[in-house]
């Protein structure tokens, strides 16, 4: 598989370093990388022995299979259209671009057209598998994540005292917090959809970990889980398990049998 990379930060340097240089993904290699500052995407080529390209453009024209995206919601809208269109694969780890049905439903109906496909990993959580054998006979009464992370990982969260920023639906919570409610919307999407999805987000100054609290409940019976994830070294609001994540869902697509 050749692959291209949008975003060159905390998660695309995991994968980078993954796939091209510790060889985690025997066959594949990501082959160009597009930065928001061309100087960053060069440094970074060099560093991870790849390609540097100065437009999204240019890097859908060279021999590519698939590209991932890892650099946030503003450019899933902006560019997976035209990446679907030019019959690229797309992995995309900023989901929370897919919290407008409209938007989804257009990416969706382009991979009809083009008979591309779009994968989205588990990220920083996990439990979709039952969620997903839930929603296949539609009985899921409920839905709610309970996000508590460190003040420094979340927008205008006091240092000093616990604090619930936020409660209400994914749809509201991804709207004000971009950067760190995305797992609310990976729920959405194999559940309740986003304005049904519950979400609490909590900052906590005595902690050192992200923590995901899942609760659903159906007719299946009842869901709990919580996953205490530790951050990436250098983003604290980005969770270690949403790179590996990237990297699982690589790995599944080489895959011929199938589990989940
Ligand atoms: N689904 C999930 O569970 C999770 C999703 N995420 C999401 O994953 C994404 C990546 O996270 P992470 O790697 O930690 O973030 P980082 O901030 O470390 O990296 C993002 C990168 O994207 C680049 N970028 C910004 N704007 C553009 C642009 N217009 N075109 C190209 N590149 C651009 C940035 O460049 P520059 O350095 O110049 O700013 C930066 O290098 C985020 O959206 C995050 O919210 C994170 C955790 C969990
Ligand atoms: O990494 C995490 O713990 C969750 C996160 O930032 C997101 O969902 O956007």
């Amino acid at each position: 598989m050749k692959i291209g990379l949008i975003g060159c930060g905390n998660i695309g340097k995991f994968v980078l370093q993954s796939v091209n240089i510790n060889g985690l993904l025997p066959g594949s290699r990501i082959e160009g990388v597009y930065s928001r500052h061309y100087d960053h995407a060069n440094q970074i080529a060099s560093e991870f022995v790849t390609n540097a390209y100065s437009s999204v453009s240019d890097l859908l024209q060279s021999d590519i299979d698939l590209v991932i995206e890892a650099a946030n919601i503003y450019v899933v809208k902006d560019y997976a259209p035209v990446i679907l269109e030019s019959g690229k694969d797309l992995l995309i780890i900023s989901v929370g671009a897919l919290a407008e049905l409209a938007f989804y439903e257009q990416l969706r109906q382009l991979c009809q057209d083009k008979k591309t496909k779009i994968y989205l990993p588990s990220g920083a959580i996990g439990g979709l598998d039952v969620l997903k054998a839930a929603m296949s006979v539609g009985q899921l009464d409920s839905v709610s994540i309970t996000t508590r992370k460190p003040p420094q990982a979340l927008p205008g969260a006091p240092l000093d005292s616990e604090s619930i920023l936020f409660e209400g639906s994914a749809s509201k919570a991804i709207a004000l917090f971009p950067q760190n409610i995305n797992v609310s919307i990976i729920l959405s999407l194999v559940g309740l959809g986003a304005d049904k999805t519950n979400v609490k987000i909590i900052s906590d100054p005595g902690v050192a970990k992200n923590s995901h609290c899942i609760e659903a409940a159906g007719s299946f019976g009842r869901l709990k889980l919580q996953v205490e994830n530790d951050p990436m070294p250098n983003n604290p609001k980005t969770s270690f398990l949403a790179a590996l994540s990237v990297l699982s869902t690589l790995k599944s697509r080489n895959e011929f049998i199938q589990v989940g």
